[in-house]
């Protein structure tokens, strides 16, 4: 099967500091000269997409960050904008940030205190944090970026969006919502996962940083792939069997849902074991699914020996039903996808899994099976879901804006795509029954969730062009099956 293209290394702050370290020491780089090359990369950047700016307004912190800020207000001056800069305090002597603001100076720019912008901006500037962030804005800091965010005028980030941590997308207090941001030398992760998004569109500049210094990046962004075509021999035997397990009284949806994905992803046959309730109404809808009633292990077991994939936990519930066809599908051994009411029997019940795995948690599931509240999971997404991964010896795919696929190994990968429309119910279902077919059709664990998380995602903002409101989770089925056949961008 094609695996994902991973082309986009992603770093976490300390590495990235450590490459600012190479490049000064084993490249004869200097701290103030990649400085004034950031900032030259982030005027030019300015005037790409913002041609018309003429008064601007850059908001400095006292780290190199707000270093970065008066050299990109120095180079705005020399160009002729009109230039208002605002420091919230002073630089530490003897730093690259404390030098950049020299030169600003001597080059006849003024410097004021933090107060209440009273002149209008076309675009605003932030450098008040970047990846020096460790702690919520308070004060001054925290003023003006309340400040910033009121007034309307785009806003260009440096490096990170001032409040959002560079590791993890989390947010501590307040921070800026940018229109762009520019990123230097390295991608930085937390700007691709949970309020990520607040850097806007991301453009990075390497500085002249040789790629040989950057060492092993911490995580890669997931890139558009596709199955390859079928040969022309293939038959339904050569496409897995899926067996969906789930939909207790009231929740058969969520087993269809699952059963049709993994149908519209080229499963060869896919079966569903759920209560007699939703059989007829399941055959009825989607004649392709083989819907049987069981109502516990002996049941379930003839279809167990049929299936070569199980799509395990959507509407299962954790009553007794739920738990007796959990108990003997995960017995079977066969490669599964472990989901929803799957996934809270494993958190009351810990036992052995089947080896080819893959877990699908969303951030409280993930909170339930760490022991740690939904919170904590979300402020660091990458930690949590490389302990989940280690932990259950499973691929694991954390749920939510930018997704995470992490691989027991310590891999990780983030879904670049997706979009807020897909905060409706099934969406997970859809996702547990894509994965299965994957798994059914020969990837492995890793590539069916990359994959997966792909072409979800993807098939997701195909849907949203019709607007994000009111996005279904069957409204993903057709663009899904574009996507695969490699029919859409
Ligand atoms: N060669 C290089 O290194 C290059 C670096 N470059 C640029 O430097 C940036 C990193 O600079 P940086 O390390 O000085 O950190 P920065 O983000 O400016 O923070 C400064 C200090 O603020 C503080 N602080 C943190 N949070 C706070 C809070 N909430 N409220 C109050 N204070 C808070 C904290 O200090 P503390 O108070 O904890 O002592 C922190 O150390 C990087 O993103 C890029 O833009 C580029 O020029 C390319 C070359
Ligand atoms: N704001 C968002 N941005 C991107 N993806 C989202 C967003 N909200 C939800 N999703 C995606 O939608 C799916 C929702 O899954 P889940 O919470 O399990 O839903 P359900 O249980 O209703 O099926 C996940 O794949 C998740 O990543
Ligand atoms: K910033």
């Amino acid at each position: 099967m094609t695996a994902p293209s991973i082309d986009i290394a992603l770093f976490t702050s300390d590495q990235a500091r450590a490459i600012d370290r190479r490049a000064t020491d084993e490249a004869g780089m200097p701290g103030y000269e990649l400085m004034n090359r950031a900032a030259a990369s982030a005027f030019a950047m300015l005037r790409r997409r913002w041609p018309a700016a003429r008064r601007l307004r850059v908001v400095c912190g006292t780290g190199n960050n707000g270093g970065d800020g008066y050299l990109v207000a120095r180079d705005a001056r020399a160009s002729g904008c009109e230039v208002v800069l605002f420091a919230l305090g002073e630089p530490r002597p003897g730093s690259d940030a404390e030098r950049a603001r020299r030169d600003f100076e001597k080059a006849g720019g003024v410097v004021h205190p933090w107060g209440p912008p009273t002149e209008p901006a076309d675009v605003i500037v932030d450098a008040i944090y970047g990846t020096g962030l460790n702690r919520a804005p308070e004060g001054v800091a925290k003023a003006a970026i309340e400040a910033m965010g009121t007034e309307g005028a785009p806003i260009l980030a440096l490096d990170v969006p001032s409040g959002v941590s560079a590791d993890t997308g989390a947010c501590p207090g307040v921070a800026v919502r940018a229109e762009a941001t520019a990123c230097f030398i390295v991608h930085k992760r937390g700007l691709h996962t949970h309020q990520g998004e607040r850097a806007g569109a991301i453009e990075l500049f390497d500085l002249g940083v040789p790629a040989s210094l950057r060492g092993t990046p911490d995580a890669h962004l997931l890139q558009p792939a596709t199955l390859p075509p079928r040969p022309r021999d293939a038959h339904k035997g050569t496409n897995g069997h899926v067996l969906v397990i789930g939909g207790d009284h009231g929740t058969g949806g969520a087993a269809r849902m699952a059963a049709e994905a993994a149908a519209r992803t080229g499963a060869g046959l896919v079966s569903v074991a759920t209560r007699e309730e939703n059989v007829l109404a399941m055959n009825a809808a989607r004649p392709e699914l083989m819907a049987r009633g069981v109502d516990g292990p002996q049941t379930l077991a003839p279809l167990l020996d049929k299936a070569s994939v199980l799509a395990l936990g959507p509407g299962l519930g954790q009553a007794a039903w739920g738990h007796a066809l959990w108990t003997t599908a995960l017995d079977a051994n066969l490669p599964t996808v472990l989901d929803a009411d799957g996934l809270n029997l494993l958190h009351a019940e810990p036992r052995d899994l089947p080896g080819r795995l893959v877990i699908t948690p969303h951030p409280g599931e993930a909170g339930r099976l760490l022991d740690r509240s939904t919170a904590d999971v979300q402020d660091d997404r990458f930690a949590a879901a490389r302990e989940l991964a280690r932990r259950f010896r499973a691929t694991v795919v954390l749920k939510g804006n930018g997704s995470l696929v992490a691989t027991p190994q310590g891999a990780v990968f983030v879904c670049p795509w997706g979009n807020p429309g897909m905060a409706s119910g099934g969406m997970g279902d859809t996702l547990t029954g894509i994965i299965a077919g994957l798994l059914a059709q020969g990837c492995d664990a890793t590539e069916a969730a990359c994959l997966g998380v792909g072409l979800h995602a993807r098939a997701a903002d195909v849907a949203a062009r019709a607007g994000e409101r009111g996005l279904l989770a069957g409204d993903l089925l057709e663009p899904l099956r574009r996507l695969l056949n490699g029919r859409e961008d």
